[in-house]
């Protein structure tokens, strides 16, 4: 249920109604709009009286809301949100590229990828301190040290900074050095760390689990709104099938859904959809066809030798190209 609250609608009929739903055992969680203030009401297990609220002072409409997922909801809040990160803005209107290495591999490799990536029109720097890999025996990641560099990096070339948190224990460290927190594909239903999002000062990009559902995914996101943090981006990053010319299947029918659905950013992440480097680019120009409000794409200097995802990343020349495709596309859907 929300409640829709009269344009001049006063404090105290604002706290009436949250009164009347806290009363009842529910949680109230008003939403400041443009014009107005709307009231959504959380924790309910069965449908609310709409009575309840009609004869309040102030109130203009209760409106039930029929998605599972209510704060993530377009029903609960029609307006797009838009995500502040340092001078770039994420959101409808926007096309942000964030682009840089899987995993940040030393000092000297970090800032040369980091460089083509500002020089590209990238906005904001990708990389991985805390790696999720298959085996155990493949290169973990540098950690503390990776998110030091990355800090470095924020310095040195004005670039935000994107960086994954694999579990509760680093979060703390994760949040400290990155501008936007990254849940990865295999912890999106890792309901102690989106939690613990929730409580996080930092934007969390959540991407897509690899089997998940689109209700799945935005249940997932709903527990990091639920939690307190509003700023949560989407990434599409491809589903598993039965396919075995690419990585993934990159599933862009879910963006114009997401769209239709909820009011937060979604970007798309086309290097672990394809798992190859030849499909990066076209799969780029089809996700900001499709609406995508970004991209993140890994790149490296030398991916021949990357310690991971050398296969899927471009090379800075690529990147190149891939922007400025990017951004013709967006600027033409704009018109
Ligand atoms: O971003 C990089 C991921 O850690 C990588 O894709 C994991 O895959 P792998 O460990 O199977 O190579
Ligand atoms: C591990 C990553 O991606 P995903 O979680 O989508 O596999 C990544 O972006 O570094």
């Amino acid at each position: 249920m929300l409640i829709v609250m009269d344009k001049n609608a006063t404090a105290a009929q604002i706290d009436q109604v949250v009164r009347t739903i806290e009363v009842r055992g529910f949680t109230a969680r008003p939403i400041p709009g443009g014009d107005r203030v709307s009231i959504g009401i959380l924790n309910n297990a069965g449908p609310v009286d709409p009575a309840l609220f009609a004869g309040l002072p102030g109130v203009k409409d209760a409106i039930p809301v029929t998605r599972p997922y209510k704060l993530v909801s377009r029903e609960i809040q029609p307006a797009d949100t838009l995500i502040r990160v340092g001078k770039v803005t994420i959101g409808q209107g926007h096309l942000t590229i964030m682009g840089g290495p899987c995993a940040i591999e030393g000092e000297a490799p970090a800032m040369a990828i980091a460089e083509q990536v500002k020089a590209a029109g990238g906005q904001i720097f990708r990389g991985g301190a805390f790696k999720p890999r298959t085996s155990p025996y493949t290169f973990q990641g540098l950690g503390l040290e990776g998110l030091k560099i990355m800090a470095k990096i924020r310095e040195r070339f004005d670039m935000p900074v994107v960086t994954e948190v694999m579990d509760g224990e680093t979060f703390d460290q994760v949040e400290e050095y990155a501008d936007i927190v990254q849940i990865g594909t295999r912890n999106m239903q890792n309901f102690s760390l989106l939690k613990r999002a929730g409580q996080s000062r930092r934007p969390v990009m959540l991407k897509r689990g690899m089997s998940a559902t689109l209700e799945e995914w935005l249940m997932a996101a709903e527990y990091i709104l639920a939690g307190g943090n509003s700023n949560v981006i989407l990434c599409e990053r491809g589903v598993r099938t039965f396919v075995r010319h690419s990585r993934n299947t990159l599933d862009l029918s879910v963006v114009p859904v997401i769209l239709k659905e909820s009011h937060l950013p979604i970007i798309v992440d086309p290097s672990h959809a394809a798992g190859v480097r030849d499909q990066v680019l076209p799969l780029s120009r089809a996700a900001v066809a499709a609406g995508a409000h970004g991209l993140m794409v890994e790149v490296h200097h030398q991916p021949d030798q990357a310690l991971s995802d050398g296969a899927q990343s471009l090379y800075p020349e690529q990147f190149i190209t891939l922007c400025g495709h990017a951004r013709r596309m967006h600027a033409m859907l704009q018109e």
